[in-house]
């Protein structure tokens, strides 16, 4: 299916996507009417805890998820780059095929219902994705560079082999790993620069799109911030746009353009990576931003949100987080709140929206008033640093 795009800066828009899992005891809703856009060189921050459907959203949006996955509702259309070289990819393909593959300049592909020839395409040379291991993407039997020659051999057949060993030198570079090391295996490779070498092969054909997911999870903090300054250093140079998946809400406020909150399957909040930081509006968001040490700022304590996140295959009425939410109310149990806008006196424009009755102005009678909610944040964050 393809659709028209009036804005050019656009590269993804999901509407409304449903995934579950047919488990024996019961269907898992890890996404539940989520919708999200993604512009051309943005990095999109996802957080949430375990199991709260990132991985699932990910991976549904690369067409990645298997059987006992299902895609039970939404579209994810994808706008490919308008200048694309279609004769790089002809080398491949013949000229009538590229035009089964692409919609028109300015068309989007949806995803969800792409053709197999389409979402061949689209892998690699679109969309790349970095798995959740670094020590599990790589190929332990190959030589980084030969894993890196790998990729360009099957998708950039008429590439010669002077030109696409120039490519593993220039993408070793890019990633700063000097040029010598593509001799090495995966395992003489310290954490570090494994993750850098799984990058450069996700950059190897140069996408418009990096999801990453828990990129930097097993790396001690130090190295973590070694690599998401070179992301972002890289994205300044490439212009990919970034699906940044981390439970670890306080690394995305280092690297993330935007950033949205999923809780039990669900986005709960979005905003800028400044909205989120100065002022996080739904509570679950607020608890997160304080359950981790942050890398910004005066240092957090540590603490988590009590209680646990629900089985998706039995989420509670209303609001999902209302059963540990500390400022939840009669309407929280009855109505499933969603995203709305949500705009600051001060600003002239609105960049954040939140699914959280306290805000709605149609409860508002019954909802705790906004002041007292600043109040509530501000005793828990005392109370926090007490203890
Ligand atoms: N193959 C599967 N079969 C059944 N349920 C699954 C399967 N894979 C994932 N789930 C469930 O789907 C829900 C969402 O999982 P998902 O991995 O997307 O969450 P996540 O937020 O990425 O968590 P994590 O950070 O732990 O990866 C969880 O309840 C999980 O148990």
């Amino acid at each position: 299916m393809a659709q028209d795009r009036g804005d050019t800066t656009l590269l993804l828009d999901v509407q409304r996507l449903g995934v579950e899992y047919a488990a024996e005891n019961g269907t898992v809703k890890a996404v539940n009417d989520v919708s999200f856009t993604l512009r051309r060189g943005e990095i999109l921050g996802l957080a949430g805890e375990s199991g709260s459907g990132k991985s699932t959203l990910a991976y549904a949006v690369a067409r990645l998820l298997r059987p006992p996955a299902a895609i039970t509702q939404g579209q994810a259309l994808y706008y490919p780059r308008v200048d694309l070289d279609v004769a790089r990819y002809t080398q491949k393909h013949k000229r009538q095929q590229v035009q089964e593959i692409l919609p028109e300049a300015g068309m989007a592909l949806d995803v969800l219902h792409a053709s197999d020839r389409q979402l061949q395409y689209l892998r690699w040379n679109e969309i790349a994705v970095v798995f959740q291991s670094a020590m599990n993407a790589l190929n332990p039997v190959m030589t980084i560079g030969d894993q890196i020659l790998d990729v360009l051999h099957t998708h950039r057949p008429g590439m010669d082999k002077q030109a696409r060993q120039a490519r593993v030198d220039e993408l070793l570079r890019l990633v700063g790993i000097s040029t010598d090391r593509q001799h090495s295996y995966s395992h003489e490779l310290s954490g570090g620069m494994r993750q850098r070498a799984i990058i450069a092969i996700a950059l190897a054909l140069n996408p418009e799109l990096i999801i990453l997911d828990e990129p930097t999870t097993a790396l001690d903090v130090v190295v973590q911030r070694e690599i998401l300054t070179e992301l972002l250093r890289l994205r300044k140079q490439l212009n990919f746009a970034v699906i940044f998946i981390t439970h670890d809400l306080s690394l995305l406020l280092e690297v993330a353009d935007s950033i949205a909150i999923m809780y039990a399957g669900r986005i709960v909040e979005t905003g800028s990576r400044r909205d989120i930081y100065r002022h996080p509006r739904h509570p679950y968001s607020y608890g997160l931003l304080n359950a981790f040490p942050s890398l910004v700022g005066p240092k957090r304590k540590m603490y988590s949100i009590p209680g646990s996140p629900p089985d998706l295959r039995n989420i509670p009425s209303g609001c999902a987080f209302r059963t540990r939410c500390p400022l939840a109310f009669s309407t929280c149990a009855q109505h499933l709140p969603v995203l709305l806008p949500y705009q600051e006196e001060e600003q002239a424009t609105v960049t954040a929206t939140v699914a959280c009755h306290l805000y709605n102005p149609a409860y508002r009678e019954q909802a705790p008033a906004l002041k007292e909610i600043e109040q509530a944040y501000a005793s828990a964050e005392k109370q926090r640093r007490r203890s």
